[in-house]
């Protein structure tokens, strides 16, 4: 919900419009459960959730409406919920703060508002909330929750003791698994969220847990880059966009005829040669092994080339490794043709996607259909790059239009490969790959170059762009 938040807010929607509608809907729910002139009692705690509720007093004008604040103005977490209890504040609503819980007075309601917490809690009820939830439990008034019953989690529907027992939930913009075996009257609002905030990938995918600072080496993920051969750079550039999206240790393999130049890029790779020139089922055993023991995300593919045996060693070792791989470039045309039990995600440009038996098209989201029923079908995230890229796993499709026509140069994809891989260490699949061909767009477009991008330029970007400097 979070992310859908600030994808809308990138929109042109900020949450403070959301938080109007919200606060909107909630007085409807309450018109439709109480007369006019019925007593409505609001408990509001110092989140947003609280602040959908200031919004709703004033929806409420043909009711007599007490808003109550459990804590200090100053304690008011938001910028946008304070906006809203200022207003109420100014506007001489009867609105004012509790500073000890067992002095609340709920004045005898008809219908009383929870707004002490929302998708924020974590844990066991806090004072002064615990005491506040315990006082709305013992009214006879009906209780209208915001969002979700105040002690509730909205994903688990876990219930911290002395949660509130609501009559009825207003939640908002989709059902919340935690509110599907609620007793109480459930009701979604349409609080005007774009459909465009879910479909296209913004910067609320971007939202990465931060590092903790014990982490070991290896915690944020290790990335084996299998590739090269005929090509050299290729493997580096992946290599290194992994590193640069957040993996801690990228290994680049090789085959030695190509370890001199590759291992000359850049001192951050650990380039590991072994004996041949080219990749061939001799390797497989032991870079399946390297990979497994290591729990190393894969990039197979970048720089590889299309000999037989080379192929024949892809086909190999997606039939034995178990873990989780980025497919790239030569690498895709035996995925349709294996069974695997790893965890892939396949990043096929438009012609690749062709060959493997997607749809042929130059357009690609107006083949979104097919490609999602294509991925479903392959058991495996397609990420098809395009100017508009379409992500799927089959039951979910994403857009991404982050981009330049300045892409097309080379090498691009194999940053993609890199991003993707480093991404996948530490998210879920469909998530990694509609984060990774975000940030290569947005850098690209932060870059600003028309003719003359290079791939590597990319490189250098891509923190700026995870710290979310693509607004400027
Ligand atoms: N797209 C969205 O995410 C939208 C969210 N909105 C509202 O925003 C709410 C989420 O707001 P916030 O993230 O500010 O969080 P909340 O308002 O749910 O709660 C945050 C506050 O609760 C405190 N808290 C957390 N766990 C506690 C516990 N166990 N006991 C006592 N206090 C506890 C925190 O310290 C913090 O002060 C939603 O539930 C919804 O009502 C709406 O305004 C509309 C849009
Ligand atoms: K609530």
């Amino acid at each position: 919900m979070a992310a859908v938040d600030a994808n809308a807010a990138a929109l042109g929607v900020p949450r403070k419009q959301l938080m109007e509608s919200s606060g909107n809907a909630v007085a409807r729910a309450v018109r439709d459960v109480a007369e006019p002139g019925a007593r409505v009692t609001i408990v509001a705690g110092r989140g947003n959730n609280g602040g959908d509720a200031f919004v709703a007093a004033r929806f409420l004008e043909a009711f007599e409406v007490r808003v109550r604040l459990l804590g200090r103005t100053e304690a008011i977490s938001t910028g946008i919920a304070r906006e809203n209890w200022n207003a109420l504040q100014q506007s001489e609503y009867d609105a004012t703060e509790v500073r000890d819980s067992r002095a609340l007075d709920l004045d005898d309601p008809d219908v009383v508002i929870d707004a002490m917490l929302g998708t924020g809690v974590t844990g066991a009820l806090r004072e002064p909330e615990a005491t506040a939830a315990e006082a709305i439990n013992t009214t006879d008034a009906t209780v209208v929750a915001v969002d979700v019953p105040s002690g509730v989690d909205a994903d688990t529907g876990e219930a911290a003791s002395g949660a509130v027992d609501a009559d009825h939930v207003v939640t908002f913009h989709d059902e919340k698994p935690g509110l599907a075996d609620l007793d109480a009257e459930v009701r979604v609002a349409d609080i005007g969220i774009p459909a465009a905030a879910e479909r296209f990938v913004g910067p609320g995918d971007l939202r990465t847990t931060a590092r903790d600072p014990h982490a070991a080496k290896g915690d944020s993920g290790r990335v084996l880059v299998i590739g090269g051969g005929p090509y050299t750079g290729a493997p580096a550039l992946a290599a290194e966009a992994s590193l640069r999206a957040g993996a801690d240790l990228a290994f680049v393999s090789v085959p030695q005829k190509v370890f001199e130049p590759i291992a000359g890029y850049a001192k951050d790779l650990i380039v590991q040669p072994y004996d041949a020139d080219r990749l061939s089922p001799d390797q497989v055993g032991s870079l399946v092994e390297t990979a497994t023991d290591h729990d190393d995300v894969v990039v197979l593919g970048p720089g590889l080339g299309t000999a037989d045996e080379t192929l024949e060693a892809v086909e190999q070792f997606l039939e034995k490794f178990d873990g989780r791989a980025v497919v790239d470039a030569d690498a895709l045309s035996v995925v349709p043709e294996i069974d695997t039990d790893a965890t892939l995600v396949c990043t096929p440009n438009r012609h690749e996607l062709a060959e493997m038996g997607g749809p042929d098209v130059d357009d690609l989201r107006s083949a979104t259909d097919e490609i999602a029923s294509f991925a479903g079908d392959l058991g495996h995230v397609v990420l098809a790059k395009a100017k508009d890229d379409v992500v799927s796993d089959g039951e979910t499709t994403r857009i991404c239009r982050a981009g330049t026509p300045g892409m097309t140069v080379g090498g691009t994809g194999d940053v993609l490969a890199g991003l993707t891989a480093a991404f996948l260490a530490t998210h879920a699949p469909l998530n990694a790959a509609c984060m990774a061909p975000y940030v290569n767009g947005r850098t690209a477009e932060r870059l600003a170059r028309g003719d003359g991008l290079l791939a590597s330029d990319l490189l250098d970007g891509v923190s700026g762009t995870l710290r979310g400097e693509y607004d400027d």
